[in-house]
């Protein structure tokens, strides 16, 4: 019988002992006023059973953590249509950068980064009958949660400075893949961005990834297919130019955010959410990275 929580534990206390070089992201100036010192980790097994450490009750931004669960939502209402607009390939470039894009004619490399999120974004507005309301329900519903909100003073601090978004939004616009405003677009994508949830409720949301396409709720929202295809695109885009190291360092589907968490998945056994918003020079969560990497070592479960 492993003892997770004393994994946790020992996680939490070594972690303490070095020092946090990660810096919180400043330029979205709502993410700047984060106290570095945060951290937390919440385990969902599949079986049922949980185990916390630090501030696993403490709501953060998900940023691109969202783009995950946007992308489940369109591949559900258009199916592979979602691929028509975009490839599954890793960029190998940091998640904002544009000239990729020119010189790929306006196909994003994958959905985890900016351009293929925003792609996202546009087919969710054009799906959606109230793309905001009816997104944040989705988020809600998979989370069994209904107190999953949007902070309203993030999404437009993200607005207000979001200059390279509007850069690639506008860049797919004149390629022809967005068939909506770019306003209409990133007004969607901002507000996805942030979404507010804690360890606990990020873990949840996660767990259909680990449990066969069925939410906490044990309602099916995306067959077998489907979440074989979301995982690997997270074990292979989801840490952008630091994929490879992910994968080397903690062996598991996941995502990063800017706000500092990360959530990452066993299939058909755990889920586990990080916070730690300090982050890496490539805008993955510093200590978050070496929680994971000392989980999968200390119990031996990971993809590989
Ligand atoms: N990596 C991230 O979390 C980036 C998300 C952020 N909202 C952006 O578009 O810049």
């Amino acid at each position: 019988m492993m003892e997770y929580q004393a994994i946790l534990d020992t996680i939490q206390s070594n972690l303490q002992k070095i020092e946090n070089t990660g810096t919180v992201a400043a330029y979205i100036p709502e993410l700047a006023k984060v106290n570095k010192d945060n951290f937390a980790i919440y385990l969902n097994r599949v079986n049922g059973d949980n185990y916390g450490v630090g501030h696993w009750d403490v709501s953060f931004s998900i940023q691109s953590i969202s783009k995950v669960l946007t992308l489940s939502k369109a591949l559900q209402l258009i199916g592979t249509d979602v691929w028509e607009r975009m490839d599954v390939e890793p960029s190998g470039d940091p998640f904002n950068h544009l000239s990729l894009l020119e010189l790929e004619n306006g196909i994003p490399r994958n959905p985890l980064i900016n351009s293929g999120a925003i792609v996202i974004a546009d087919i969710l507005v054009s799906e959606l009958k109230n793309p905001k309301e009816d997104f944040l329900q989705y988020v809600r519903d998979l989370t069994n949660d209904q107190t999953i909100t949007y902070n309203e003073n993030v999404a437009l601090s993200e607005k207000e400075t979001g200059f390279t978004n509007y850069a690639t939004a506008n860049l797919l616009k004149s390629f022809g893949n967005l068939a909506n405003d770019v306003d209409t677009v990133l007004d969607f994508y901002f507000h996805q961005c942030a979404i507010e949830m804690n360890c606990q409720q990020l873990s949840n949301a996660f767990y259909l990834f680990a449990n066969r396409g069925k939410c906490m709720r044990n309602v099916a929202h995306l067959t077998l297919s489907q979440v074989k295809r979301i995982n690997a695109i997270m074990l292979t885009c989801g840490f952008y130019d630091e994929a490879g190291e992910f994968a080397f360092e903690v062996g598991l589907p996941g995502k990063s955010g800017v706000g500092g968490g990360i959530v990452a998945l066993l299939p058909n056994n755990f889920t586990i959410a990080t916070w730690a918003p300090g982050l890496n020079p490539k805008g993955n969560s510093f200590l978050g990275m070496q929680a994971l990497e000392q989980f999968t070592t200390a119990t031996g479960e990971s993809i590989f």
